[in-house]
């Protein structure tokens, strides 16, 4: 229907005409549906390519494979922290790792037991090589002498980015076993 036909449909008195107040309630519905559709559309526009949820508004957060991303400069102006669904989301891209709520800081967080303290440090050589390469790094703890920690926030913007997860992605595909305490197999 021509948008000029429908103005004069509109004229008309819904007094006068009860069909045209039911036909006004139907498009008055429609119309509102519209609406509802378009809101919906562009909240999930947003929340997907501004990083209102994921990656924050400069770096669009694909689930694509983590490993072949690069970290982006943190003092990105337009970096903000995403939302704990969006991380939740991104975790199961990278086995092993938690997420951990620090006083309303979400971090990433995994733990190993190393054959020894000398092999802990060794341990931290390999991370910190790629951090390095990443130009964005992890918090390390090496605790009781053989349990290594990590923990990976940004630290600029006091929360989780998608660099994050590429840091943790990198550091999943270290070759550590020959450092590592060999798990015990419960019987
Ligand atoms: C400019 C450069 O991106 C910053 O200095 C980096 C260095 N490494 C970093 N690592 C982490 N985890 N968070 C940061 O905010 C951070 N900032």
């Amino acid at each position: 229907m021509s948008r000029l036909l429908l103005p004069t449909i509109f004229s008309i008195s819904r007094k006068q005409v009860p069909a045209a107040s039911l036909f006004h309630n139907l498009y008055g519905r429609h119309r509102r549906f519209v609406h509802w559709i378009s809101d919906m559309s562009e909240d999930s526009e947003r929340s997907s390519t501004t990083g209102g949820s994921a990656s924050g508004a400069r770096t669009f957060c694909s689930l694509q494979d983590l490993t072949a991303k690069k970290c982006v400069p943190c003092n990105a102006k337009d970096l903000r922290p995403m939302t704990e669904q969006s991380a939740q989301e991104l975790l199961q891209k990278v086995a092993g790792w938690d997420l951990a709520n620090d006083n309303g800081t979400l971090k990433l967080h995994q733990s190993w037991i190393v054959k020894s303290f000398t092999k802990g440090l060794d341990f931290f050589k390999r991370v910190a090589d790629i951090a390095e390469s990443e130009g964005h790094h992890p918090d390390l703890h090496l605790v009781g002498w053989n349990n290594v920690k990590i923990e990976i926030w940004t630290h600029a913007i006091g929360g989780l980015t998608e660099n994050d997860f590429i840091l943790a992605a990198k550091i999943n595909e270290l070759q550590v076993e020959d450092l590592l305490r060999k798990k015990k197999v419960s019987k």
